[in-house]
């Protein structure tokens, strides 16, 4: 198992369809609501931390290099915290004994048509998703705007077809509360915190160790990354939540709980078919752009394949030996993203000659459904399948508990505090002249706006 300690938690509070300032670089008012699941049953949302960020709007990070840094730094193998103090003791005994909070991260999609847009917004806000360069930097907000407004149709399109919004919250806090009854039956009593807004819950309940778990089993830069990256500054700024023992699991996708929860869904699926032996096993993954792989070193190519072959071997050792492809869906703007792309592939299977297809999407994404199944069965695909989300399934939600008692006993304090991390980052001249260059560039995007909306809406589409 990969983890490490902190930092990002929180960009699932930027992605945040319900209000739009979130989007706001400022970490303050990313911090919204956030539900618990205790074993009071307690589920509600407090509010705002009072002690804003001081850092500047503009965060730092961005080049290349130190992207590589930060990947070195939490990709490691095993369990690994991030802490920045070495100082700080670590704490390896009597986890058990200890009031233990954990972390759920997951994308928070929008919860009705109506939050698309202001999600879109958030989504291209973030720098850990739309990378610009240079001085192009100062540019994300408005051209987060834009693209939003451009994607939103068909995006809307898409949430529309099931059912006016995303499902992933509702499965989210199922998740939470089923994990939470998990660890209870490994006698491990914790409260399990979805989201990551308003942390002071944690300080009023002197939760004296955290578990952090991102619910994607492979890590990207672009979700655990971009997350634990906000989180970790969150925790600087506070003198109880920098001391706290924090531990991070970074990726989870090599498990033997995961895989073989899947071996068996697919297993299941397959024996749908009237010829489960002729059925080409169909994985699709979220993609992402190839610079990310390419350039800034994420390993999340990577770790998708080997989790594609680490199923492949599982269903291998029960006697299935169906042929089986990897493709990526997803593509946004006029970059390369990873290849194959899912609706190439389709077309492709279909016009070799292939009918009876099992689509296994990594993530809960529905339009795996709706406008791939269509696209398929246009192309020649006769029979179509789909396995479900892992959801709460009991071998599933078993490991994660697993995988977070074993966690337990690298828990680090995350410190370096709020006063250290200022004298690094706060940089007022800096922050002046790239608001100066901000407006004058925001006020010249506006000008070219009809050309420039032209110009995307050709990439969008
Ligand atoms: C713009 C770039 C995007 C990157 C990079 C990216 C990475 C990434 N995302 C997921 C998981 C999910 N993404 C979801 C929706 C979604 N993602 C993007 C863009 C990027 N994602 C957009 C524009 C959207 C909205 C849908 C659309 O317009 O097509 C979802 C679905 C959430 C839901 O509402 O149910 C998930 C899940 C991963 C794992 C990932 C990097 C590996
Ligand atoms: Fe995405």
């Amino acid at each position: 198992m990969e983890a490490a300690s902190l930092s990002g938690v929180l960009s699932y509070t930027k992605l945040s369809s319900s209000n739009q300032c979130y989007s706001d670089d400022r970490f303050s008012r990313r911090i919204a609501s956030f539900s618990r699941h205790s074993s009071n049953g307690f589920n509600g949302v407090n509010k705002p931390s009072s002690k804003a960020l001081i850092k500047g709007p503009f965060l730092s990070d961005g080049l290349i290099q130190r992207r590589n840094l930060h990947l070195q730094a939490i990709c490691g193998v095993g369990v690994y915290t991030l802490g920045e103090n070495d100082d700080v003791e670590s704490h390896h005994s009597h986890a058990m004994e200890e009031k233990i909070g954990v972390l759920l991260l997951n994308l928070r999609g929008p919860e009705t048509l109506k939050d698309v847009q202001p999600f879109l917004y958030n989504l291209f806000a973030d720098p850990d998703i739309i990378w610009l360069p240079g001085l192009f930097k100062l540019l994300q907000r408005p051209l987060a705007k834009l693209i939003s407004f451009l994607r939103a149709p068909k995006s809307e399109e898409g949430y529309a077809a099931v059912g006016g919004g995303s499902p992933l919250r509702k499965i989210t806090d199922e998740q939470a509360n089923a994990l939470r009854m998990a660890l209870k039956a490994k006698n491990v009593n914790v409260s399990v915190y979805v989201g990551m807004r308003y942390w002071y819950p944690l300080t009023e309940e002197a939760i004296e160790q955290l578990v952090v778990l991102p619910l994607y089993p492979q890590f990207s830069i672009s979700t655990t990354g971009s997350s634990i990256r906000v989180l970790q500054h969150i925790f600087r700024e506070d003198v109880y939540l920098s001391r706290l023992p924090v531990s991070v699991i970074l990726s989870w996708y090599q498990r033997q709980g995961y895989i073989c929860s899947m071996a068996d869904l697919i297993k299941e699926e397959l024996e749908r078919f009237a010829k489960p032996e002729e059925v080409m096993i169909f994985f699709s993954a979220h993609g992402v752009p190839d610079s990310y792989v390419e350039d800034a070193g994420d390993p999340y190519k990577d770790q998708m394949e080997e989790c594609v072959y680490l199923i492949m071997l599982e269903l291998k050792s029960r006697g299935i030996g169906n042929d089986h492809t990897l493709a990526y869906h997803i593509r946004v703007g006029p970059v390369q993203w990873l290849k194959p792309y899912t609706d190439e592939v389709l077309v492709e299977l279909g016009q070799k000659g292939v009918k009876s297809l099992l689509a296994v999407p990594i993530e809960t994404l529905e339009e795996i459904d709706m406008e791939y199944k269509h696209l398929a069965l246009e192309s020649g695909i006769e029979n179509w399948g789909r396995v479900p989300a892992l959801g709460c399934t009991s071998s599933f939600i078993t490991d994660l508990a697993d995988a977070v008692v074993e966690a337990l006993p690298s828990a680090k304090a995350l410190s370096a505090s709020r006063e250290a991390a200022e004298e690094t980052n706060y940089e007022p001249v800096r922050y002046l002249v790239k608001l100066f260059f901000c407006s004058i560039l925001a006020f010249v995007l506006l000008l070219l706006r009809p050309k420039v909306v032209f110009a995307f809406r050709n990439h969008l589409h």
